[in-house]
């Protein structure tokens, strides 16, 4: 790969150089090219390092690379608050919930600190008593941190990490965004770069105090509500203009709006009764109140909505209502059979569809039944660990992709009480869980359960994910050379039933992955009363790798298995009998009479450590704790 030398401006003004050293002014001058890695062999370690930082400054590479994790976190992150939004909606008296906060703009003093320049600063050392004045120059984002990027007067830029303690963990971006607006200006105090793990090099703000907002260049996001003038159908008809333009929360505020109207217009809930009664064009009836059909679609169209919010719970409670108002109102049977069977309530789903059928037999409607009678049947011959899987695209980082399940986890509980108490359930890495013994009904499809009011703040979704999350190993054959990092993973993907059983290294079951769904197979008959274990890394590696792995993952803890104890046991005597084996074989030739007599001692030291083995094998053996 080819890069661009950096040519800063600040160089060219001749002023002080690169690290503060006239080396890193010559560097820049000369190359007008580079090459990323192994750049100019006649470079010096030291002339290399230069050249690597003063790349990491650059402001393009990091605007690309920023750009890149927004990208690629947005998404997942719109998803999830435009979830929490629609949520919110449902309770606040405002229709269109709109953030009308405005965090106020912190002008604090930095006043007798000294002035520093992202160039003059040194990796690992912080600047006590010195100012950066910088401008934020790109959108900033939240994972465990705040990241974004500054730009100072003389046009060096830098990657910023902010450890904001005000901020929890379920923080939405755009309020992240209002409080550290691109374009603001702003001054860290005592200003400290780090070297991350991946190359790069970061500002990091250790506490939200240290960074000091100067000025808020951010447009207003106040917005008010002028929609309470509005009759029930209007608002039934502008739910459905946002609806048709895709924002479904939007369109779910219009359409609380017109059943509160409703309700609030009629005085009670109407009934199945004054359905037929006749209506205006308004929706209302001609006593002035709202007519049901009005309410009936209103919240059939809101099923539909929480349905593209796949708030499959949500989307059946609605549908429900709209028939409780009007019970032969097809789309509204439809919508219960699809929320039914995205809930893998086939059976259910399947008895809605065929009452649909009778009052309508479009293909898409017998489509979805023959479809949910399928999953029915299909679903009583296999219990599957239901998961979420997540492939990986190359390039992308372990952390990342744990990130990303974190968040599609985070947006899952809050569609799905079901998977909000099947993770409730499951400890993470502070063995913090609600430390209930769960009910396999809760793993069954098919199968009934309450509505749950606990919570996963991420926080706590992130340990979850460390301590039961699987990847490929363990269900493939790829392992660590000696002395390697884990290689990038191809998936990553919690499978909450999946996730209550140990690990072993002669392990009675494996899993086999087929899309999204993990498949667990006894690998031997398994005893009645004998626990179920899995091997969480690949079992052909030797011992002291599986060991490093297992310690490694997350999981912190020693495999005591049958097979890793034997196997600890063994190495010894192995290793000498070894050592005897090569020395037969390699110092004692064939000849002569003290060569002889030598080989014949140490075969039968040899044969010592055989019948020491043999021992150990046959003790395992018949204690029966040894199955593989
Ligand atoms: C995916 S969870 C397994 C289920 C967990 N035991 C539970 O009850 O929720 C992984 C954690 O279980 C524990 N664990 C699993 N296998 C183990 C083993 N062979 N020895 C000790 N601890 C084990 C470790 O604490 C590990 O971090």
């Amino acid at each position: 790969m080819r890069v661009e030398g950096i040519m800063h401006p600040h160089y060219r003004k001749g002023s002080a150089p690169l690290g503060g050293t006239e080396l890193g002014r010559e560097i820049l001058m000369q190359l007008g090219t580079l090459q990323l890695y192994g750049m100019d062999p006649q470079l010096t370690p030291l002339e290399r390092g230069l050249v690597k930082y003063s790349l990491r400054m650059d402001k393009a590479g990091l605007m690309e690379a920023h750009m890149r994790f927004l990208k690629q976190f947005g998404e997942l992150e719109r998803d999830w608050q435009l979830t929490k939004e629609a949520a919110a909606m449902m309770t606040t008296s405002k229709g269109v919930a709109m953030e009308k906060e405005r965090p106020p703009v912190r002008k604090k003093a930095v006043e007798g600190m000294r002035a520093i320049h992202l160039v003059d600063l040194a990796v690992g050392k912080r600047n006590h008593g010195r100012v950066l004045y910088a401008t934020i120059c790109a959108d900033t984002f939240f994972l465990s941190l705040i990241q974004t990027l500054v730009e100072d007067d003389e046009g060096l830029a830098a990657r910023v990490m902010i450890d904001d303690a005000t901020l929890d963990g379920s923080a939405s971006w755009a309020k992240v965004q209002r409080r550290y607006p691109r374009g603001a200006k702003i001054a860290i105090k005592a200003p400290f770069l780090s070297d991350l793990p991946d190359e790069s090099i970061a500002l990091y703000v250790t506490s939200e105090e240290d960074l000091v907002v100067l000025s808020d260049s951010s447009p207003s996001t106040v917005e008010f509500d002028s929609y309470g003038i509005m009759d029930a159908a209007t608002l039934r008809t502008e739910g459905n203009r946002l609806f048709a333009k895709q924002d479904w929360p939007g369109a779910i505020g219009f359409y609380t709006k017109c059943i509160q109207k409703a309700m609030s217009t009629n005085q009670r809930k109407p009934n199945a009764k004054n359905r037929k009664k006749g209506h205006s064009e308004n929706g209302a009836t001609s006593n002035g109140k709202v007519s049901t059909e009005t309410v009936v679609l209103a919240y059939s169209n809101r099923a539909a909505a929480w349905m593209k919010l796949c708030h499959y719970e949500r989307a059946l409670v609605d549908a429900e209502e709209a028939l409780h108002l009007d019970p032969q109102h097809l789309k509204s049977i439809y919508r219960k059979g699809c929320a039914l069977r995205h809930m893998q309530q086939f059976q259910r789903a399947s008895e809605c569809f065929a009452m649909a059928l009778e009052y309508s037999p479009e293909k898409e409607i017998r489509q979805a039944h023959n479809r949910s009678k399928t999953y029915d049947s299909q679903s009583r011959l296999v219990v599957n660990a239901e998961g979420r899987k997540i492939v990986t695209s190359s390039g992308r980082s372990n952390a990342c992709l744990r990130d990303e399940l974190v968040y599609k986890l985070s947006n899952l509980v809050l569609k799905s009480s079901r998977w909000l108490q099947q993770l409730c359930c499951l400890a993470d890495c502070d063995c913090h869980g609600n430390g209930k013994v769960p009910s396999l009904e809760l793993f069954r499809p098919n199968s009934k359960w309450n509505s749950c009011k606990d919570d996963v703040p991420l926080v706590r979704m992130k340990g979850v994910v460390l301590q039961n999350a699987l990847d490929e190993s363990g269900s493939c054959t790829r392992g660590l050379a000696a002395g390697q990092q884990p290689p990038a993973r191809q998936f990553l993907g919690l499978w909450p039933l999946a996730s209550f059983i140990n690990h072993s290294c002669a392990s009675n079951s494996f899993r086999l992955h087929v899309g999204d769904t993990l498949f667990l197979h006894a690998s031997r008959p398994i005893e009645a009363g004998e626990e179920v274990t899995l091997a969480y890394v690949n079992t052909l590696l030797p011992r002291q790798m599986r060991q490093e792995l297992l310690d490694q993952n997350s999981w912190e803890f020693k495999c005591n298995c049958s097979r890793c104890l034997l196997e600890a046991k063994l190495s010894a005597p192995l290793k000498q009998l070894l050592l005897l084996v090569m020395e037969c074989r390699y110092t004692l030739p064939v000849t002569g009479s003290r060569n002889l007599k030598k080989r014949g001692q140490v075969l039968q030291s040899s044969m010592m450590h055989i019948s020491e083995l043999c021992v150990f094998v046959d003790v395992y053996m018949a204690n029966r704790s040894l199955k593989f």
